[in-house]
């Protein structure tokens, strides 16, 4: 129920302007206050079949005098809640509405906005006469145009801007948009074009997007968090932007990543665009060019490190679980990897965690590899991995695998580990090393005389699999790819550090120097090579394809905390989903075009798995759980108001 005076609502669902409402009434703030009630058809206030009516009430001083106005009501149909369509939420509460003071506010709401699509009926009955030019057209001509727009920019960064624009513009086109060019606009909206706007975030800083939280907020999360207009929040990506990819600590700028990962919910994963908040935690930066850029938008102050870091991440996760609950999905993105590891051991117990870096690229990795196999043949335990990098994904992938071979073969996972060689900045990591390691990558220390140079590792441990997470591009030199080659029939290579500049080699380099036998995959999209008459396509070995869908899984089945054997069971959905097709061009992992059944599948297999580990609160199971997941998932056609 809701209450005028704002004391009581129970609708989780309502609109941030509703809950403003609340607040300043509260308060009894006397600054410009927008007065919300529900009220059922005949205007009671308190039934379920709502309308909300906007009434604007400026008291803020003489100048504006107390204006009154109760405009349009916006209606939708069944299945959506608060214009929002999603299953996952309550399907019952419906229909939903919305009221607008004007048409022109519509206009300018990017979440109901529907620009030249405005039927003729719509245009009487909310005001929009005149606001329009006579022409009605429809959503697919939207994109046309729009796609005719943004292939007139050449440089990837003016066409992630335009998207920016449609985002703010109309978040329906926007995520059409994306749906049905996903192909051609990943690279805009995310990997390699977001590390770049990352770097020149402050330049090409238009609207806010997300919630900046920074040491000033210390003491103050929780409000912060009140400050966002949605309530029922149901994905948060964070990052404190100290690794954005493999650019390095970018500081408050690495916001364009957890924006970039939740668009990817949205258009690849199905959750509704309300329910994602995208955060950067600002504790400073170390980069002395950002701290000396007139453009940076961060604080101007050197990191905070020790028990200020801790005590201002404690309070930010413990208001995050107050205000929405203990079913948040909190996903962790582009820490350096000493918080890392240690925020998640030390959140995974209490909140439903999932760090990207480690967890979302070892689950991806790990289903390039069990496709793999269909190429070059062997069980897992039967080939030998060595890794260039031992950071969060090095180790967080070499953990993964050891995992999985554990699990098929019955041999203790510390046997199993001794299969995985790791080379960091330092050289290969033999046991020698162990009293200087850092704790994360001890379990890789092995028997070897040390060695310092990666081509010398290559040729002294024979890997059958070569795998690059290094974030130091071009480090896999033809020397180390000829090298892999020699011993090889099919050498597994993966170069997974973003952005393409860091790529450890690119794929024109992998198909050359193997003259043609690398099965190649990079965490940055490549274009098909062509080598002696024939042409290679490469997979994208990169978490996109597993964090939408792991993220799905959680949500539908109400999961409480992650487990590893979720990890794996969305591995198994993945490399499920490569067809024979794909195989006989090569290809590891599947095309993104089918991107939402196959995160359908993977979140299907993830929720099994939640449900069989006693994880999941969401009851009872639903018998179908892919047509389940799909039956949930957002869609960006547009609603039709009444
Ligand atoms: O964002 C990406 O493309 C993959 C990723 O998580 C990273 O490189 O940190
Ligand atoms: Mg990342």
């Amino acid at each position: 129920m809701f209450s005028l005076n704002g004391s009581s609502f129970t609708n989780n669902s309502l609109s941030g302007v509703s809950r403003c409402v609340t607040q300043s009434s509260r308060r009894g703030a006397s600054g410009p206050m927008v007065v919300v009630a529900a009220v059922n058809s005949n205007g009671k206030p308190g039934d379920r079949n709502v309308s909300v009516l906007v009434e604007n009430s400026m008291k803020e001083s003489a100048a504006a005098p107390v204006e009154k106005e109760i405009k349009s009501t916006v209606t939708g149909g069944v299945g959506d809640v608060y214009g929002e369509d999603s299953a996952t939420e309550d399907q019952s509460i419906t229909p939903w509405t919305l009221s607008v003071a004007s048409g022109y506010s519509l206009l300018r709401n990017p979440h109901y906005n529907k620009g030249l699509a405005f039927s003729e009926k719509e245009r009487d009955s909310h005001y929009l006469r005149g606001l329009l030019p006579p022409v009605v057209v429809n959503h697919d001509l939207q994109v046309k145009k729009m796609m005719n727009n943004l292939r007139q920019y050449e440089v990837p960064l003016q066409r992630y801007i335009a998207m920016m624009d449609i985002q703010e513009m109309n978040e329906r086109l926007y995520y059409k948009l994306l749906m049905d060019n996903v192909e051609e606009l990943l690279p805009i909206v995310y990997t390699p074009t977001v590390g770049e706007a990352c770097q020149k975030y402050g330049s090409i800083f238009r609207r806010p997007q997300g919630l900046f939280i920074s040491l000033k907020e210390k003491g103050k999360i929780n409000e912060v968090l009140k400050n966002w207009p949605e309530r029922k929040i149901q994905v948060i990506v964070v990052t404190d932007g100290e690794r954005i990819l493999g650019l390095g600590d970018l500081g408050c700028q690495g916001m364009g990543i957890p924006v970039g990962k939740l668009s990817l919910y949205t258009a690849l994963g199905g959750i509704r665009p309300s329910a994602c908040l995208p955060i950067t935690i600002d504790v400073g930066t170390n980069n002395e060019d950002l701290l000396n850029d007139e453009f940076y938008i961060g604080l101007r102050q050197r990191r905070a490190r020790g028990q200020e870091y801790a005590e201002l991440f404690d309070e930010f996760m413990y208001a995050v679980k107050q205000n929405y609950g203990e079913k948040v999905l909190i996903q962790f993105e582009d820490f350096a990897n000493h918080n890392a590891f240690d925020l998640l051991a030390k959140y995974g117990t209490s909140h439903l965690v999932f760090n990207d870096d480690i967890q979302g690229t070892a689950s991806v990795v790990l289903a390039g590899l069990m496709a793999s196999l269909q190429l070059v043949g062997g069980t897992l335990a039967e080939h030998t991995f060595l890794f260039l990098g031992a950071g969060e994904a090095g180790t967080g992938i070499a953990e993964l695998i050891a995992l999985e071979m554990s699990k098929q073969t019955g041999i203790p996972l510390e046997e199993t580990r001794k299969k995985i060689w790791m080379l960091d900045s330092k050289g290969l990591i033999v046991n020698s090393r162990m009293e200087s390691l850092q704790h994360f990558k001890r379990p890789w220390a092995h028997e070897h005389e040390p060695v310092k140079e990666l081509v010398n590792a290559v040729k002294s441990i024979k890997p059958t699999v070569l795998i690059g997470s290094s974030g130091a591009g071009r480090t896999f030199t033809k020397e180390v790819v000829q090298a892999m080659a020699t011993f090889n029939e099919k050498p597994i290579i993966f170069a997974l550090s973003n952005p393409t500049s860091q790529s450890e080699c690119t794929a024109e380099e992998a198909y050359t120097w193997s003259e043609g036998r690398a099965i190649f995959a990079s965490g940055s999209p490549f274009a098909p090579v062509e080598y002696n008459g024939k042409v290679y396509a490469s997979g994208q070995a990169n978490n996109a394809y597993i964090f939408p869908g792991f993220g799905l899984g959680l949500i539908i089945s109400g999961a409480i905390r992650v487990h590893d054997d979720m990890l794996l069971a969305a591995s198994e959905a993945l490399a499920e989903q490569v067809s024979q097709e794909n195989f006989e061009k090569g290809l590891i992992y599947p095309p993104f075009t089918n991107i939402r059944k196959i995160s359908a599948n993977i979140a299907a297999k993830v929720a099994a798995k939640a449900y069989e580990l006693g994880l999941a609160t969401r009851l009872p199971e639903p018998v179908n759980l892919v047509a389940y997941a799909e039956s949930c998932m957002y869609s960006p056609a547009y609603r039709s108001y009444r």
